[in-house]
């Protein structure tokens, strides 16, 4: 068993609000770099390892034990799966993932009446899930990425992605029409590790939790 505590980190647009409430609870990598290609940090005196991954990438790793503990997107999460400690919300990537149409094709009737709707997203799973638990038949349309577009060149009716400041649907003509789920970052924990580590991994969750807990309090 390694001595190190390693973290799986995604690599986009969360990786640095994780750094930056780690290094709140003092676990910080002075080794990583901005704009490194370098995908594993380590920290050789507080035995801290951190991994850079994929944001759907994340959970496997934890999984199997690879890393010990994981930052991701409760958006992954729903969509994955996988069965993974989930200890904290770390309160920040706040986003919602909904259902979204094009304005100038928006439908007052019920989409229970619609046949055979087409809905392209990066998030099949919880898509069919979503509409299948109101009756509703689709056809998924998987899409990796610009899922926005599909409605605009008749790939689909209808999209499930994220949202945040809702520019992206705005920019390309599209509404929302549903909210699936709230979206926040979680930090997950690999079942083994939990018991393998206990201690430090303990030490960690308790630390992030009075941080957040602290930084909730500030902000109401
Ligand atoms: N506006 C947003 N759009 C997408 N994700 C967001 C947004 N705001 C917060 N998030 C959160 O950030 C997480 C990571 O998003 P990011 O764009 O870095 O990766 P990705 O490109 O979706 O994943 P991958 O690299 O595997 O394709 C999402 O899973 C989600 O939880
Ligand atoms: O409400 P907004 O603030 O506009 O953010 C939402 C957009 O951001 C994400 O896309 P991303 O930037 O990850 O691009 P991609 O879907 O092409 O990967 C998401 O899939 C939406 O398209």
């Amino acid at each position: 068993m390694s001595d190190y505590i390693t973290f799986a980190l995604p690599k986009g647009r969360i990786m640095q609000d994780s750094m930056e409430l780690f290094a709140k609870i003092g676990i910080t990598c002075p080794e990583m770099e901005k704009g490194s290609r370098k995908l594993v940090f380590e920290n050789p005196e507080s035995k801290f390892r951190f991994m850079a991954v994929r944001a759907t990438d994340v959970p496997t790793y934890v999984e199997y034990g690879c890393a010990d503990l994981g930052v991701v997107g409760k958006d992954t999460l729903l969509e994955q799966g996988k069965d993974l400690y989930e200890p904290l919300d770390l309160k920040f990537g706040y986003c919602r993932m909904v259902v979204a149409e094009p304005k100038e094709l928006r439908r007052e009737d019920d989409p229970v009446n619609w046949s055979n709707i087409r809905v392209a997203t990066k998030y099949p799973n919880v898509t069919e899930r979503y509409f299948a638990a109101k009756g509703i038949q689709v056809e998924l349309i998987k899409l990796y990425g610009s899922i926005e577009l599909a409605p605009l060149v008749g790939l689909s009716e209808r999209i499930v992605d994220l949202v945040s400041t809702g520019a992206t649907l705005r920019e390309n003509g599209m509404v929302e029409v549903e909210t699936i789920a709230e979206i926040t970052t979680r930090l997950i924990v690999n079942r083994a590790s939990l018991k393998t580590k206990h201690q430090r991994i303990t030490r960690i969750i308790e630390g992030l939790e009075k941080v957040i807990g602290d930084q909730v309090k500030l902000s109401v």
